[in-house]
């Protein structure tokens, strides 16, 4: 069940909530801390944080792109004297002039069938992983032309969800908190920040458990709740724009609901989302204000759920009673193989409809006034905070370096079953090692063997503690990559801190085994050496 107790932030009130949402196809904005709708009915005042002045208001935002097409280059392997050789064979274009425009307070539904162009649409608007890519055309926000800088305004989760499963669902907050908020936010209000954005996000039954790790040793929390961290983590900063890549899947319909009630709080609130999403349930599907329909990388139709179904049915393609408009549309869209012509045919003439149709021209026009009322105030408070935002990372070197030793320190506290398997391995080959040398006495004819015990000694030390920190970088080398290219920490601060915190554990391991060793070389010396002069004694 879809926890409504969870209270929201203080500021926003049920009123607030419920205006919002019964308005949500009238498209609002936030503007002079006022719900604006399009009819230009004023809605009671946005939510507040705090009085905290960057945390408390959704900047309102309207993102939109304009024919965008995408294109990558299609290679082939030429043999040549030194092995492959790559050739160019072409281009193949995955995005043909795509145009869309998106208001703060809509949560939108990117859908279509497999290899349709989801990923890549969504790739281009966040400017990530476009590197293979030859992208053209424009995306604005508010108007005015954003590149790489859209990051600075946007929050981007992503399909697997990423975390340290030693962490608490609390601190992996405190610590993305600590991290990536503004400068200019005191500690206290990103900790007061956490506490909210959990509320928010229904996480308080969670909030003190272990992230743990799916199909680790230890089960943490649930598909859903890891979802909804992802969501919390990002919500952080308060972003006004958030991509999220396929959001529910892997969950089962009730969890996929609750994301989906999050995302729509989350919008009510504001915020611009977009998702990709495959399959969704009927009822999930008519909690989207707005979809998006791709077809071979075209747009086949960007509106309401109710627009989508008139222009269909208009079409001669009327979806049947008690089915699914979302199955609907994707089967419709889909290019069956074996049947490719027929199905190419009918996307192209769905797609042509829907380019000459009204509802692309009230599109067009929206983006159009957006841009003009760009031109008239020549800047933005949105765009201007994300170019001033100068260095890639919003927290010093110490301060990365703090809060990531502390990570790896609680991280290496918590994980007792790798402690106790390195105490047991370094009892082990202390106990063989100790077993070689027997028989060992201060003699000339034993050197040789003192010698091979002291090399083992060293090697054994040295490799067995290099091997366990190179070791440890691949387990989190995942979550490392992620949140380095958010901009959360540099690799250098990264990396000293985990080999610093595992310092102690090196001397501990070390005493250990050494100790153990000659321990148990001097002691079989001593046993031997004894019962020898016993020996001659007697002899
Ligand atoms: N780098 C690339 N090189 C060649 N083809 C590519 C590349 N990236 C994407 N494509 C092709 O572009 C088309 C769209 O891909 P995309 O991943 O955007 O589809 P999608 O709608 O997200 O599909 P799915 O729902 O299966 O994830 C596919 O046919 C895919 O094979």
């Amino acid at each position: 069940m879809i926890d409504e107790r969870a209270p929201l932030l203080a500021s926003a009130s049920a009123s607030y909530q419920s205006s919002v949402t019964d308005n949500l196809s009238s498209r609002p904005g936030i503007l002079n801390d006022k719900i604006v709708y399009r009819n230009g009915h004023q809605g009671p005042p946005a939510p507040t944080f705090n009085n905290n002045p960057i945390l408390e208001k959704v900047t309102p935002i309207t993102l939109s792109w304009r024919d965008v097409n995408v294109s990558v280059p299609l290679t082939t392997k030429k043999k040549g004297c030194c092995g492959g050789e790559s050739g160019l064979l072409g281009s193949k274009q995955i995005l043909h002039g795509v145009n869309g425009c998106v208001q703060s307070g809509s949560l939108l539904a990117i859908m279509g069938a497999s290899g349709a162009g989801k990923s890549t649409l969504l790739n281009v608007l966040t400017c990530r992983n476009t590197r293979n890519y030859s992208v053209s055309g424009e995306i604005h926000v508010n108007g005015f032309l954003v590149d790489k800088n859209i990051n600075d305004m946007s929050a981007y989760v992503q399909q697997d969800d990423l975390f340290i499963g030693t962490l608490t669902v609390r601190e992996q907050l405190q610590f993305r908190a600590l991290l990536r908020m503004d400068k200019r936010v005191s500690s206290k209000d990103r900790l007061e920040r956490v506490e909210s954005v959990i509320q928010e996000m229904g996480l308080s039954k969670c909030a003190t458990s272990r992230i743990g790790t799916p199909g680790g040793a230890r089960k943490g929390i649930s598909g859903g709740e890891r979802k909804r961290l992802s969501f919390a983590s990002e919500a952080l900063t308060n972003p006004p724009i958030f991509f999220c890549d396929e959001p529910t899947s892997g969950l089962d319909t009730f969890m996929a609901k609750n994301i989906v009630h999050t995302l729509r709080k989350m919008a009510a609130r504001g915020r611009v989302i977009l998702c990709t999403i495959h399959q969704p349930s009927s009822d999930i599907f008519a909690m989207f204000n707005q979809i998006l329909l791709l077809a071979e990388g075209r747009t086949a139709f960007l509106g309401s759920q109710q627009q989508a179904m008139e222009f269909f049915a208009k079409l001669q393609y009327p979806c049947p009673s008690n089915f699914n408009p979302a199955d609907h549309f994707i089967l419709t869209l889909a290019v069956e193989p074996g049947n490719e012509a027929e199905c190419r045919n009918r996307t192209h003439q769905i797609c042509d409809t829907f380019k000459e149709s009204q509802e692309a021209k009230v599109i067009f026009d929206e983006i159009q006034e957006v841009l003009n009322s760009a031109q008239e105030k020549k800047s933005d408070p949105v765009i201007a905070q994300a170019l001033a935002g100068g260095s890639r990372y919003e927290s010093s070197w110490p301060k990365q370096f703090k809060y990531l030793f502390w990570r790896a320190w609680v991280g290496m506290l918590r994980d007792v079953i790798l402690f106790r398997v390195r105490v047991a391995q370094v009892f082990t080959v202390g106990i063989i090692v100790g077993l070689v040398y027997l028989r060992l006495s201060v003699e000339q004819k034993s050197v040789m063997s003192i010698n091979g015990a002291i090399f083992l000694l060293i090697t054994n030390t040295s490799f067995s503690n290099l091997f366990a920190v190179v070791n440890s970088f691949p387990l989190e080398l995942a979550v490392f990559f992620r949140e380095y290219g958010s901009g959360l920490y540099r690799a250098d601060t990264y990396y000293l801190a985990k080999t610093i915190v595992e310092v102690p554990v090196f001397v501990l391991i070390t005493t250990l085994f050494a100790t153990l060793t000659y321990w148990m070389i001097g002691n079989i010396y001593n046993f031997a050496y004894t019962r020898n002069k016993c020996e001659k004694y007697l002899c």
